[in-house]
């Protein structure tokens, strides 16, 4: 529900009530749920909760079959998702699998702002290559600029991808499992990475989807997390990644510990 004083202005997701069923199966059940322009959500749960069908709703990839979504003030359903998409930076395994293996990185994050995957023209405005520079060097890939996609290795392939999804300045970024396949370094290198994101007020609203709380970057501030379609808990990090409710999420009796601004779990 919107409270009285909150303005559908203020907020980049929100969502009432909402259901997704598919082929007779509840993918999501009455989900209600916010994001602020400043906040950093991570939405957590085990295989199959629904993640990634909420991560789509609010990349206007999906329709709820129940209740409604807005999107950057936009009600789906109401508007031409074809405009909204471009405001939304969103990446995924889904994406990644459809980049050209010979697409250099350079090309494949400057190309973002012309919403096409790879080069499509022999030059760019000097102010996109520019910008594509930036990223390049802020998700500390800058060396890799003129390497081909299919030469990559998994970690930085995912840093491409970021990249890529910040080249359009997007009001809100979605990023669906972006430390899935990682090894160790990889992992730690863009928690490290996402945290100085997160902590830059420059940054768009965040929603990062994982299964494991040692993921959760510092700087990120809210979490949903979801069991069986439905919300377990959702709110502040503090409030709501806790053992009890971490345990509720994944079916098991987990015990949580802090350190450094980073979470760690492990069964009781
Ligand atoms: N088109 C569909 N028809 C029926 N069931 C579906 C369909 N699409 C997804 N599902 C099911 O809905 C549930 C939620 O899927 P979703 O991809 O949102 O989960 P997830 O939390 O992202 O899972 P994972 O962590 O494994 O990626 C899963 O059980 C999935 O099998």
């Amino acid at each position: 529900m919107i409270e009285p004083t909150q303005d559908l202005d203020d907020l980049v997701v929100h969502m009432s009530g909402v259901g997704v069923r598919r082929g007779g199966s509840t993918l999501l059940a009455d989900l209600h749920w916010s994001v602020e322009l400043d906040e950093r959500w991570v939405v957590l749960g085990a295989n199959g909760a629904g993640k990634t069908t909420v991560l789509r709703l609010a990349a206007a990839e999906l329709h709820p079959t129940t209740g409604t979504v807005h999107v950057l003030s936009e009600q789906l359903g109401r508007t031409d998702v074809f405009e909204l998409r471009p405001r939304i930076g969103f990446t995924s395994a889904a994406l990644a699998a459809r980049v050209p293996a010979e697409e250099t990185v350079r090309d494949l994050v400057i190309s973002a702002g012309y919403a096409v995957l790879g080069r499509w023209r022999e030059t760019y405005d000097a102010m996109d290559t520019e910008r594509a520079g930036e990223l390049l060097a802020a998700l500390g890939i800058k060396h890799l600029a003129e390497r081909t996609f299919g030469t990559l290795s998994e970690g930085e392939r995912k840093r491409t991808l970021i990249a890529r999804s910040l080249m359009t300045d997007p009001e809100m970024l979605l990023l669906d499992e972006p430390a899935a396949g990682l090894d160790l370094g990889g992992r730690e290198d863009l928690v490290a990475r996402l945290s100085e994101l997160a902590l830059d007020p420059e940054a768009p609203a965040m929603v990062l989807v994982t299964h494991h709380v040692e993921e959760i970057p510092p700087g990120f501030t809210h979490a949903l997390l979801l069991a069986d379609g439905r919300s377990v808990a959702s709110g502040l990090i503090e409030d709501v990644i806790t053992a009890e409710n971490l345990s509720r999420t994944f079916g098991q009796d987990l015990l949580l510990e802090r350190s450094g601004g980073r979470f760690f779990a492990r069964r009781r």
